[in-house]
């Protein structure tokens, strides 16, 4: 299996999603939330969003684990912009992309729900200001997240089994 990557705005489920399709597929899971510097991590707690600058050594990060993947591994990052999937691309060329889509309204009303996260709400709007999704030359798929996690990772198993190049 190629290295994929689960991108998506902030509470588009990639943690949720990405865990439970490593799970699925028997491969390695990394969030790059963890990968984070603690820099980030306190500017996004303060509620300003991340720029260019903050984002570029942690994409390293997640291009270096991927690569380190090769064979095999999920990795749920916003990847919002194309330059960041390009820099991902740069480090782990056989990486595909998962974009979870979802209204502003379903994900606002999930991050809500969700206690406890260092990411405020309020950082939602340029979260989807920053997202430029997928492009037709890259490789990747979408899926909504309007759906159970269950049937959002057995609808991207059965997109998979459709290609041989999986
Ligand atoms: N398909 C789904 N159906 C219902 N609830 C979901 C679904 N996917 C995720 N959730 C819930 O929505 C919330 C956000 O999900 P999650 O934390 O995985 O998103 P995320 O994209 O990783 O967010 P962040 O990038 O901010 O860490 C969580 O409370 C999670 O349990
Ligand atoms: O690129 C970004 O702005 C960040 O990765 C954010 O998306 C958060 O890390 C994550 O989503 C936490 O909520």
């Amino acid at each position: 299996m190629r290295p994929l990557v689960v991108m998506g705005v902030s509470g588009s489920g990639k943690s949720t999603v990405g865990a439970a399709l490593a799970q699925r597929l028997r491969v390695p899971f990394e969030d790059a939330d963890d990968l984070h510097p603690s820099a980030n991590i306190a500017k996004m707690s303060r509620g300003e969003p991340l720029d260019d600058h903050d984002r570029f050594p942690w994409l390293a990060l997640v291009g270096e684990w991927l690569a380190v993947h090769e064979d095999g591994g999920v990795m749920s990052c916003s990847a919002l912009k194309r330059k960041y999937r390009d820099q991902i691309r740069g480090v782990a060329p056989n990486v595909r992309f998962l974009l979870l889509h979802g209204t502003p309204e379903v994900i606002a009303a999930r991050q809500a729900a969700r206690p406890g996260h260092f990411m405020p709400a309020s950082l939602l709007s340029s979260q989807f200001a920053t997202l430029e999704p997928l492009e037709p030359d890259e490789d990747g798929v979408v899926l909504d997240v309007d759906q159970s996690v269950d049937a959002i990772v057995q609808g991207y198993v059965d997109l998979m089994s459709r290609n041989e190049d999986r």
